[in-house]
């Protein structure tokens, strides 16, 4: 379907593409012009995404439709997302591609394209998307992974270690996966605990089956219920007359991630458990049983112990949830792996904008020591700040954002790693031990400042003469 005011957009973008091709075109294909406004959705689109209303959209913001939609970003920043998975508000998971329709600089348009699994065997509409991608990157080599309808995007390889403690979690978690028993994964934020179910669905004899993940912290209470279970037409107010399909049923023979378990409601821990135990759902203001036959995989950063001692958590949901655990370690408990992370996320970078920095030696000698409290999340940011902002192939500590500089500073005075107090001298007093910490300190805070202490001293929080003082000490003056 080609609305009128495709026309002008389409001769631009497409200009290889007969437009009655599109209905025929097995890529989900649908484009909003400069204002958000839908002016194609072609049939392979609306099977994909199975509501047969949506045709309406036509003509209309895509945004009505759905929520979920990032076109209009798209619109904004003119920057082109890649390969990217993406959650519609029917729930449904898929990779996705969002392109900008540039006039001159002038963003016209936007087209948003799925990466359904049929397009493997599809050369035709493969290279349609590959065109369309390369209008706007021409350097773009595809390696997307095209298994979107799992909506389990990672699988073990993109577990990136050098840590024996990680690969022995990846050997556990792959013997996990050969069974059916629900797993809790547990470790801070960012760590990569989703990283680990989606591998262990993926794993396992579900892999064709979907994976459906809900975060139990970010769904207000009062909704969670219905995104649990479902409701039927009607059943309060508000509710879609239509109805709509709770995350177990739309996981039935796959996997559900319950991501934030630890966050779960009390109201709804007694629920959740009767669902487990019954193996049964029933849709608010629904009178049928439905049987479901789903593994569940848990998440949680939270200490269910303490929870469960304080009565926020349910003992008896709790032995359900964790007959399997993988209990994953932060990254400042491995910081071998935070070189090939820096590697990893800078070589990710590069293949999706053709950017390429190095990180310096120092830069990594200084990272490593920062403790990460936000885990592999905050490094990936990091490294995508840092290569954004970098005008040079090789990236120095100048780049390093002040915030983690005073951090790793900071971080001297508690970490014993960084401290040698044992490097061949005989330590006689807590006060000696104490003035070689701050010579330590000292030094490595001048190695940041490029030895300018006025820097160094301000860092500090000691004024220049001190520091002046503490240095002559070292050297016996
Ligand atoms: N070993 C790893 N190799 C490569 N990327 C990783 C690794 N571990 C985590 N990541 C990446 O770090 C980010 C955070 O991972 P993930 O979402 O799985 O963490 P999480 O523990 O589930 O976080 P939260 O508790 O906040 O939900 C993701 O982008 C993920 O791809």
């Amino acid at each position: 379907m080609v609305n009128e005011r495709a026309e002008k957009h389409l001769e631009k973008l497409f200009k290889h593409i007969p437009k009655s091709l599109f209905d025929e075109l097995p890529l989900p294909i649908n484009i909003v012009d400069e204002n958000g406004i839908v002016v194609v959705m072609n049939q392979a689109f609306l099977n994909f995404y199975g509501a047969p209303d949506f045709k309406n959209a036509l003509g209309r913001p895509l945004s009505e439709f759905d929520h979920t939609t990032r076109l209009p970003i798209v619109l904004k920043t003119g920057i082109p997302e890649v390969g990217i998975p993406h959650e519609f508000a029917t729930g449904k998971m898929a990779i996705v591609d969002r392109i900008p329709i540039f006039d001159g600089d002038q963003v016209i348009g936007a087209a948003g394209m799925v990466v359904i699994e049929e397009l493997k065997n599809h050369d035709h509409a493969k290279r349609i998307r590959e065109s369309i991608i390369k209008s706007i990157r021409p350097d773009w080599e595809d390696n997307t992974d095209m298994q979107p309808t799992t909506g389990a995007k990672y699988h073990f390889d993109h577990i990136m270690t050098q840590s024996q403690l990680i690969k022995h979690f990846k050997d556990r978690a792959r013997s996990f996966a050969a069974t059916d028993l629900p797993v809790l994964i547990t470790g801070e934020s960012g760590v990569g605990k989703e990283l680990f179910a989606q591998s262990i669905h993926h794993h396992s004899d579900r892999c064709h089956k979907p994976f459906v993940s809900i975060n139990c912290a970010a769904i207000p209470e009062t909704l969670l219920e219905s995104e649990l279970f479902g409701y039927e037409a009607g059943a309060f107010t508000g509710a879609s007359r239509k109805g709509k399909l709770g995350k177990f049923e739309l996981a039935d023979q796959g996997t559900l991630f319950l991501d934030e378990i630890g966050d779960l409601p009390l109201s709804m821990q007694s629920k959740l458990l009767r669902v487990l135990q019954e193996n049964q759902v029933e849709r608010i203001g629904g009178s049928e049983v439905k049987s479901i036959n789903v593994r569940i995989i848990s998440a949680t950063n939270r200490n269910l112990h303490e929870k469960i001692k304080t009565q926020e958590f349910r003992s008896d949901l709790y032995y359900r949830l964790n007959v399997l655990n993988l209990n994953i370690p932060a990254l400042r408990e491995r910081t071998e792996d935070i070189e090939l992370l820096i590697e990893h996320f800078s070589s990710l970078f590069y293949q999706k904008t053709g950017i390429y920095r190095k990180f310096s030696d120092e830069v990594i000698r200084l990272l490593s020591r920062y403790p990460w409290p936000g885990n592999i999340r905050e490094l990936e940011n990091i490294v995508y700040r840092i290569i954004v902002i970098a005008e040079n192939e090789i990236i120095g500590k100048e780049l390093i954002p002040e915030e983690i500089l005073q951090d790793i500073l900071g971080g001297f005075a508690v970490s014993n790693d960084t401290v040698e107090i044992t490097s061949g001298q005989p330590v006689n007093s807590l006060a000696e031990i104490i003035k070689r910490i701050e010579i330590k300190i000292i030094e490595d805070t001048l190695e940041i400042c490029d030895n300018n202490k006025s820097k160094a001293a301000e860092l500090l929080g000691i004024d220049r003469m001190t520091l002046y003082r503490k240095l002559r000490c070292k050297t016996g003056d």
